[in-house]
């Protein structure tokens, strides 16, 4: 599998390439077949990037926004993903796109999960966009070292769709799509700044995939992983 990576001089810079970069696959994806989908992981790095693309002048009434990964909290939680896209990219013209979020107040979180399959396998495959980010112990999306379904996420055999995980780093229980889910998508990016670029050399180097894994991305992604870097 191949990376490319794309260096910018600060946060601002990539925030606003990332966002052309993006703006123009979904655009693409709508000309071709007249809808688009992009899935995006949450945390606090990609604040910067969303607002961009908010303003984007994209058909975006044919695009479908969804979740990476998201934490099992309602939408009005501070820590859920949903509440950072509501509040960062939902808005401006890209208010206008429909959002599928992957949690729901289900009686289990094994229960949400099959909602959230059901909900999201419209989006078609592969999916037109995928964000990934990265935290320090090497997780993507909510593919944790140590995580309960680790193995399963990963394994290439595990059909697309959304699963449980828990895990000691990840706080509460989480929601993910799995890499069959991820790794096949018109345009793979990994979003990452500052001191985060020595954990991807780290993940890089030779491993275990369960101790760092994005190294799945790295190593066995069908796409080519567009690495973008900010100081
Ligand atoms: O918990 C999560 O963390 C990762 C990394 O977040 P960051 O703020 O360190 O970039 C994120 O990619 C994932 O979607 C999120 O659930």
């Amino acid at each position: 599998m191949s990376a490319n990576m794309h260096i910018f001089e600060n946060a601002s810079a990539l925030a606003e390439a990332l966002a052309d970069d993006v703006g123009a696959r979904l655009a693409a994806a709508i000309a071709a077949r007249g809808t688009a989908s992009l899935a995006v992981s949450g945390g606090s790095t990609p604040k910067a990037f969303f607002q961009s693309l908010s303003r984007r002048e994209i058909d975006w009434p044919k695009v479908t926004v969804t979740l990476v990964d998201e934490r099992f909290v309602p939408p009005e939680n501070e820590r859920s993903n949903h509440r950072l896209v509501a509040d960062n990219l939902l808005k401006h013209r890209a208010a206008e796109a429909r959002f599928v979020p992957l949690y729901y107040a289900a009686e289990t979180v094994p229960a949400a999960a099959a909602i959230a399959s059901q909900k999201t396998a419209d989006l078609g495959a592969p999916l037109d966009v995928v964000v990934l980010g990265m935290g320090t112990d090497g997780h993507t999306a909510s593919f944790f070292p140590g995580g309960s379904r680790l193995g399963e996420a990963l394994d290439p055999a595990t059909p697309r769709g959304v699963i449980t995980m828990e895990a000691e780093g990840a706080g509460e229980p989480r929601l993910t799509f799995t890499f069959s889910s991820l790794q096949d998508a018109g345009y793979l990016v990994l979003h990452i700044e500052g001191s985060k670029k020595e954990v991807l050399a780290q993940a890089e180097a030779p491993g275990a995939e369960a101790e760092m894994p994005i190294r799945a991305m790295l190593r066995r992604a069908a796409s080519p992983l567009q690495i973008y870097w900010a100081p």
